[in-house]
């Protein structure tokens, strides 16, 4: 039988340059490459990643140098960015082996859709286009030249959640033990008669601090779902006292990390393929790990520096049982009056969560996110993203280009090599803007571990397992928000908080505008020396949140968070820094948009409705006249009554009817007990032990009685 013929082909060129040669060098030459074709038997088709693409890398054996030293590969199989039919095509380009190994997803991720073709002229293109792109000068074989000293990162061995054999009865266990353990010691913590020797603020402090600490131990024993959550929580303090989001921010810097022989077992399976199959070193390791996965430096066949991202093994079990279990935690405090009850959406917090851990478990999601955001930065040079190498890229195993950098909050070495720290500073900052104001689509996790500045003092930017999008819609809302800030008219800073979702318009909003109204005269008519930071001014609005009807998309808590991040960074890089700086011409370019748009047919717009209110004014105003001399006549002959709501006094008689309510359950219950003790010294035990179950369930009543009073006290103060 005749064996498959696979097409073979390679691309010669006369004069190559060598091997990560600059893209002027490789615009030198001079002749077009030469195409020859040759038939050879196919090679064993590899698994396919979930991208569509081939898993199952290239064969060391199919390695071949080029003339100019350029490391050859074979292309990949069917659904490869390279297109090429059977994996057989070969390609030496220009002498550059990523050209020829990434030319074409280069192209891809920068704009152009990755050409697909059945000979090697793909190649050449895909060489030609990779040299247009801004990321040409990067390549090559980089020098690490921030090599950090490695950090021993702590084991998950003895981590009940590290095990392959866990058992999900056992586990829920876990979970509710820690759920109704943590909601004992809230109820302790907020119940004033808990406190031997008498209750004060400082005394609830201390025990808010402890409970705190023990959240964050726990979390770190329950393992990476209740980590990530941990952190993402760190993020809402709308939601959490303060003391408990400090301590979930620590989580960042202490997750263990899994053996090396667990990661590389874990590539192999998902690869299907031995790990030196795949990478020619792999560095055993991590440079880091996080509650998901961690990170391993690589070698690819042809050279090039890789980080390897391998995830947790077993994660999506782990988070299948933890979300069914989580979703039935947020029911039960969406219920509970101590976790803020019907006035926070915890159902809607569940499914916020659960959508994000998902999407941050799939990581070619995370690597369309790093392309997509490469591609809003191409114009600008001073950013820089990692490439993702989708050839060795599954759901599992993110394989990207290795780009080193000085963390940005690492000072000494940004001194010791002379980068400008308020430029970084300004740099952070900017690029952020720039997502938020202009592409939509953002960082959500700008943490310094994901910020570094590249040899040329680029800004790099990693990790994109967590990204927010900003509809163009609601970046229309979002500019009205900002206009009427502006103006510092709290009625529209009102209305476009309610058409971004963030105030829901129920009840009694006078103490909201209130609160709206005195922030804006706070805010803006600060001198420049007395600036609040934009963490303060967050903290203040959160503050605010947290008794009244506000109810902030995450979105806009991811905003918040990640500008109070980069400005901290600010402050640490550049003590002079200043947000308003860098965010004015900004600033300065929506007004003039503005502007703009109401000299056009804006404003045109704005004539008619003004003619349209007036022409319906006064064809309705005979009848108002009519109604309003009927109303008073009305008034005069006694037949109107006027019923007048007074919000506080409705407020003060509920609180009444609680207290009073409150000293009923005490009495009956106090009766209960006194008639239970005597007839248990009577040895009447079942009827006793009735009346001290009646007396357990007054009391309770009292409990929950009192917290409402609690409850509305708090209210009252911040209105
Ligand atoms: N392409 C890369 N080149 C060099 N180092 C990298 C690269 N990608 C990641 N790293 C290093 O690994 C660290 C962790 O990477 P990343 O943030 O992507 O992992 P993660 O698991 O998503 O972590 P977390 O979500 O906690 O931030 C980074 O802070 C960086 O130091």
């Amino acid at each position: 039988m005749v064996p498959d013929l696979g097409l073979s082909a390679s691309v010669f060129s006369p004069k190559l340059p060598r091997y990560g040669a600059s893209r002027n060098e490789t615009l030198l030459l001079k002749r077009p490459p030469t195409f020859r074709a040759e038939a050879r038997p196919p090679v064993e088709s590899g698994k396919y990643g979930t991208n569509g693409r081939a898993a199952k890398m290239v064969p060391t054996t199919e390695l071949r140098r080029a003339n100019g030293g350029g490391l050859v590969r074979s292309g990949t199989v069917n659904g490869s960015p390279n297109g090429t039919v059977n994996g057989s095509t070969k390609a030496p380009v220009n002498g550059s082996a990523q050209a020829a190994v990434n030319g074409s997803t280069r192209a891809a991720v920068n704009g152009a859709p990755p050409k697909a073709a059945v000979n090697g002229t793909s190649m050449v293109r895909g060489s030609r286009i990779s040299s247009l792109v801004k990321t040409q000068k990067q390549m090559g074989h980089r020098e690490d030249p921030f090599q950090e000293e490695l950090r021993i990162l702590p084991s998950d061995e003895g981590f009940s959640w590290a095990k392959d054999n866990y058992n999900s009865v056992q586990r829920s266990m876990d979970i509710w033990s820690f759920v109704l353990s943590f909601r004992l010691r809230v109820l302790f913590d907020n119940a004033k008669w808990a406190y031997p020797g008498g209750f004060s603020e400082e005394k609830q402090k201390a025990r808010r601090q402890k409970t705190a600490s023990w959240l964050r131990e726990q979390v770190l024993q329950l393992g990476p779902t209740f980590i990530k959550l941990g952190q993402l929580s760190s993020t809402r303090s709308d939601l959490f006292p303060r003391e408990f989001v400090d301590e979930l921010a620590k989580l960042q810097d202490r997750v263990p990390a899994f053996s090396p022989e667990k990661a590389k077992a874990f590539i192999e399976k998902e690869m299907g393929c031995s790990i030196n199959f795949v990478y020619k070193e792999f560095e055993e390791r991590p440079i880091a790990a996080a509650s998901l996965g961690q990170v391993h430096r690589a070698v690819l066949h042809n050279g090039e520096r890789v980080a390897v991202k391998v995830q947790r093994p077993g994660l999506k079990k782990l988070f299948d049982i933890d979300l069914r279990n989580l979703k039935l935690v947020a029911e039960y405090f969406q219920r509970s009056e101590a976790f803020g009850g019907p006035s926070r959406d915890w159902i809607g917090i569940y499914e916020e969560c659960s959508k994000i851990l998902y999407e941050e478990i799939d990581y070619i999601n995370e690597g369309k996110n790093a392309d997509r955001f490469r591609r809003d930065f191409r114009n600008i040079k001073w950013v820089r993203v990692p490439l993702i190498m989708w050839d060795y890229t599954t759901q599992k195993v993110l394989t990207l280009e290795y780009v080193p950098g000085i963390k940005i909050n690492n000072l000494d070495m940004l001194d010791s090599r002379g980068y400008s720290r308020s430029l970084i500073a300004s740099r952070a900052i900017e690029s952020y803007l720039i997502q938020i104001l202009k592409t939509g689509f953002f960082h959500a996790d700008p943490h310094p571990g994901n910020l570094a500045v590249d040899k040329d003092g680029s800004l790099i930017y990693y990790d994109f397992g967590m990204m927010g999008e900003i509809k163009s819609f609601t970046r229309e809302r979002l500019l009205s928000l900002f206009y009427s800030v502006y103006e510092k008219d709290a009625n529209k800073v009102m209305k476009a908080l309610i058409d971004l979702e963030a105030l829901q318009p129920t009840g009694d909003l006078s103490p909201v505008r209130r609160s709206i109204q005195f922030f804006l005269d706070n805010l803006l008519n600060q001198t420049p020396d007395q600036q609040q930071t934009l963490a303060a001014i967050g903290e203040d609005l959160f503050a605010i949140a947290q008794d009244q009807p506000f109810r902030f998309p995450s979105t806009f808590t991811f905003v918040i968070r990640a500008f109070s991040t980069l400005e901290g960074i600010g402050y640490i890089l550049d003590p002079d820094f200043s947000f308003v700086k860098v965010a004015a011409p900004y600033a300065q370019e929506l007004l003039d948009l503005k502007q703009r748009r109401r000299g056009g047919p804006e404003l045109v717009q704005e004539i008619r409705k003004q003619a349209n209110d007036a022409r319906d004014s006064t064809i309705s105003m005979p009848y108002r006249i009519q109604r309003i001399e009927d109303f008073v006549g009305q008034l005069e002959s006694g037949d109107l009554k006027l019923r007048v709501r007074v919000l506080e006094s409705e407020r003060a008689a509920r609180k009444a009817s609680v207290l009073q309510m409150a000293t009923m359950y005490t009495a009956l219950g106090g009766t209960l007990l006194n008639v239970g003790v005597t007839l248990n010294s009577q040895g009447n035990q079942i009827i006793a032990n009735g009346s001290f179950i009646g007396a357990g369930i007054f009391l309770a009543l009292v409990i929950r009685s009192m917290q409402r009073v609690k409850k509305l006290d708090k209210f009252e103060t911040m209105i």
